[in-house]
């Protein structure tokens, strides 16, 4: 297995220790002394130049950042390597945002919606990311919403959304999987320190068993873990951390 790190929330580097994994690569992108949309573009091309080789030689590389951006970079270097792969997206929040209907400002808070194909001109085709259709994604938990989020999600044909108890092979897409890990879908009680602690989620093993149960279908072609975290507070929450991210990218 190749672990890919991203050491990055945004255009900004995590401290030492903010994703505490062994990787076999860590991406550094040459940022541009340019805007925002640039300056991620340029984090989720150098994601994508790091995932299409191990795709396309038919390994499955575990991509690890600060935030749920990245993912795009993930499935553009996935399909690069020559897969066409829907999403499967852990996460306590809907990441269906655009420009217009972000109340934060967070652009994390549009991350599948990008994916989706929003803001093209922004995004996806700068970054050569074939964007993925509505049908082709599933939202697991997604328990806090926006009111705009819950309306697009409630329009005909839109994204699906699944308890985390009822992920398996058959709730899912057909056909190759993205899966894509937010790791705030795990209860806050569970693991402390969060960005965007969403109470009321599922415990930590029950994530880490429905994501085993996807894996075991041979049909994830990569895996992108997002870690939108403070820096841990102390022993007890790095231990936390280092045990989740363990079982998410354990030898497989
Ligand atoms: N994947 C996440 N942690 N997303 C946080 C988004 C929070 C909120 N919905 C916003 O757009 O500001």
């Amino acid at each position: 297995m190749t672990t890919i790190l991203v050491p990055y929330h945004h255009d900004e580097p995590l401290p030492d220790g903010g994703i505490d994994v062994r990787a076999d690569v860590t991406v550094h992108p040459d940022f541009p002394d340019a805007g925002r949309w640039e300056r991620l573009t340029a984090l989720c091309a150098a994601t994508a130049d790091a995932v299409a080789p191990v795709v396309a030689s038919g390994a499955v590389p575990t991509v690890l950042s600060g935030d749920c951006l990245v993912l795009s970079g993930t499935l553009a270097g996935a399909q690069r390597g020559g897969a066409d792969p829907a999403v499967v997206w852990f996460d306590a929040h809907g990441d269906l945002h655009t420009l217009e209907t972000t109340t934060s400002g967070y652009l994390g808070g549009l991350s599948l919606r990008l994916a989706l194909g929003a803001h093209s001109d922004l995004w996806s085709g700068p970054l050569g990311l074939r964007p993925v259709t509505p049908e082709r994604a599933v939202l697991v938990d997604a328990r806090d919403l926006d009111p705009a989020e819950a309306d697009f999600l409630a329009a005909p044909g839109s994204v699906r959304r699944i308890p985390v108890d009822e992920v398996d092979g058959d709730t899912v897409p057909d056909g190759p999987l993205v899966l894509h890990v937010d790791v705030d879908v795990v209860d806050p009680a569970d693991l402390p320190g969060l960005l965007f602690p969403a109470p009321g989620g599922p415990p930590a093993s029950a994530v880490v068993a429905a994501c085993r149960r996807l894996l075991a279908t041979g049909r994830v072609v990569a895996v992108d873990i997002a870690c939108p975290w403070h820096p841990a507070a102390d022993d007890a929450e790095r231990a936390g951390r280092a045990a989740l991210l363990a079982e998410l990218t354990a030898p497989r």
